[in-house]
């Protein structure tokens, strides 16, 4: 996380998560490690994990018969699920709760229709990296939202890392396809460079380690140097070198990696667009 999210403010009313899989799981870690009590803290999820139960003996509160008050409820579930969940939290849109959902393509529109036009409602995309407390979101609010609950919404977000505004909803499915879905171009890249070691003469359990080091190196490298990430390439490129004969394929004219993540980037986009029914 970029700065100490202090969630202190949130703690007497309280945050419902609705739905606690990979991402909902991952944002309650950081919550509760960036200081929210687990007794502020509410779940609704047909599935818990042994993790849930765990803090329910600590306090926080899981699938409780009634509701009480939130001051944020984050909705977490698949797209697909929303329909069927959501009506379980439409009751806090009279005490004043605000929404923030991270599902994939649900427009704002959606919620206005399932909580009301008077609700408040943020639209939020994070990515796995939340996990290790390096996640980015995006964020965007209707016009119900405040600027205290906007700083609300952001504050929990920045407990799992950096936060950053959108200035218009329709970039919202852009964004999912780049940072949201993103993670997994990078792990596919370990699967790839791992592969690519094995068919150039390496054992699996070296090449595997060679490439999962290598992208984190090069990540961590990228996030702290001044240089940007044109540059730190052109410094592994020796002239005439080994990279400069990697390159001349990954960057091949009309056919190299920028064409490749650009055409899955429309793809990913294209899907989002497509959730929004
Ligand atoms: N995984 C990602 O990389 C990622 C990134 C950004 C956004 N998202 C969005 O986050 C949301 C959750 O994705 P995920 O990957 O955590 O999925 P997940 O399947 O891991 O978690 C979903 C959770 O919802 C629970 N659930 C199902 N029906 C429910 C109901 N009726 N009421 C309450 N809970 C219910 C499930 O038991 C599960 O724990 C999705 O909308 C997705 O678009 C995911
Ligand atoms: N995971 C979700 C999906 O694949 C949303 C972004 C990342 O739909």
């Amino acid at each position: 996380m970029t700065e100490a999210a202090d969630l202190t403010a949130l703690a007497p009313r309280g945050v419902t998560l609705l739905g606690c899989g990979k991402m909902g799981g991952a944002m309650l870690e950081g919550w509760l490690a960036s200081g929210l009590p687990p007794a502020s803290v509410t779940v609704l999820d047909p599935n818990p994990s042994d993790r849930l139960k765990a803090l329910a003996g600590e306090g926080l509160k899981l699938n409780p018969e009634r509701l009480g008050e939130a001051d944020v409820c984050i909705l977490a579930v698949k797209p697909q699920m929303m329909g069927e969940a959501a009506p379980k939290v439409a009751g806090l849109a009279a005490g004043g709760t605000l929404y923030v959902s991270i599902a994939a393509g649900t427009p704002i529109s959606a919620f206005e229709r399932l909580f009301g036009e008077g609700a408040a409602i943020v639209r939020a995309m994070p990515n796995t990296p939340a996990a290790v407390g390096r996640g980015i979101t995006a964020l965007i609010g209707n016009a119900r939202v405040s600027e205290a609950q906007m700083e609300a919404a952001e504050t929990l977000l920045a407990a799992v890392g950096e936060t950053v505004r959108l200035e218009d909803e329709s970039q919202m499915d852009a964004v999912t396809a780049l940072s949201g879905s993103g993670p997994a171009y990078v792990f596919h890249l370990i699967e790839a460079m791992e592969a690519a070691g094995v068919a150039a003469g390496l054992p699996q359990d070296l090449a595997a380690r060679l490439a999962r080091v290598t992208v984190q190196g090069a990540g961590e490298l990228a996030r702290l140097s001044p240089e940007d990430p044109a540059q730190l390439r052109v410094n592994v490129t020796s002239p005439g070198g080994t990279t400069a004969a990697a390159l001349s394929v990954l960057m091949a004219e009309g056919e190299g990696l920028t064409e490749l993540a650009t055409r899955a980037v429309a793809a990913a986009a294209a899907r989002s667009r497509e959730l929004a029914g």
